[in-house]
């Protein structure tokens, strides 16, 4: 069996990335897999349309339990065609909740069969502690276990598709509480910057949803959906979030989910 793979995904700070691209590159077997990033708003202008003889690899970081729900728009537009896909989030050591089985029924809803899918762990994008360096040495054998089993279904011509774990209905999406358990909106946060930032232009450049101004990148022209690209990726730490909500919120993870969890996978 071969197939033409493609490795796609959706990646501010690089975590995600790395398990699609492994994953895709086990299954290519030595041939070269396409890579398709949607990270970047120009990136997401253009339709992607697959067939029969493709093995799409996608995958998508977790966002408050879900897929990022300002993808929704841009995965609608997909055109499977009957292509094989193997669905993957990437989530930061707390949980991924309903987003693998929402990400499998977006896919199967677009044409592609959904032959397996996965969750992996990732540094958590609000912190430095949390899944610290993840995916690291451990997570890329499991990604190559997992690739091993995949190719295997693919090859015995199995045409189950996944389940994987999950709720559906699906739940709502996860919301921060405050020390009184009431819920809190941090939704309209955004990054401050230090005057040491030297205008390199990495985070107007990194940025998702295109929301830096690149004549003055200390100013945000549009949404901030706390990727943490621009903050990991400064070189000199030039960005920062100050919000007394956001601050809790990541001290308040950091504390209460320090075991490691395991990927999980289906086939
Ligand atoms: C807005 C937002 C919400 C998140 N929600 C969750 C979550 O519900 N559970 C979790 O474990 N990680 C969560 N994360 C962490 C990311 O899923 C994780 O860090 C992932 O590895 C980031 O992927 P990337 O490196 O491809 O950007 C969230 C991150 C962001 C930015």
């Amino acid at each position: 069996m071969k197939q033409n793979v493609t490795a796609m995904y959706f990646s501010p700070t690089g975590t995600t990335e790395k398990v699609v691209r492994g994953l895709a590159e086990f299954l290519a077997e030595g041939d070269t897999c396409k890579t398709r990033s949607f990270t970047l708003p120009e990136e997401r202008k253009n339709p992607a349309v697959f067939g029969l003889d493709d093995l799409v690899v996608l995958g998508v970081p977790v966002y408050a339990g879900r897929v990022p729900n300002v993808l929704l728009p841009y995965l609608g537009t997909l055109e499977g065609n009957g292509a094989r896909a193997v669905a993957i989030t990437v989530y930061g050591n707390r949980n991924y909740d309903d987003a693998l089985v929402e990400l499998i029924d977006l896919l199967t809803s677009r044409g592609f069969r959904v032959a397996a899918a996965g969750a992996f762990v990732g540094e958590h994008s609000f912190s430095r502690t949390m899944g610290a360096g993840r995916p690291d040495g451990r997570d890329m054998e499991e990604v190559s276990r997992f690739a091993a089993k995949v190719k295997e279904k693919l090859e015995a011509g199995w045409e189950a598709p996944v389940s994987g774990a999950g709720c559906r209905p699906y739940r709502p999406y996860y919301r921060p509480k405050n020390p009184l358990g009431e819920f809190v909106d941090i939704r309209k946060v955004t990054p401050k910057t230090k005057e040491t930032c030297t205008r390199c232009m990495i985070c107007v450049n990194s940025c998702p949803m295109g929301s830096i101004d690149p004549e003055d990148p200390k100013r945000m022209i549009g949404i901030c959906i706390k990727c943490g690209a621009c903050v990991k990726k400064c070189p000199v730490g030039a960005k920062y979030y100050d919000d007394s909500n956001y601050l809790r919120h990541k001290e308040e993870l950091e504390a209460q989910f320090t075991a490691r969890r395991a990927p999980e996978w289906f086939v």
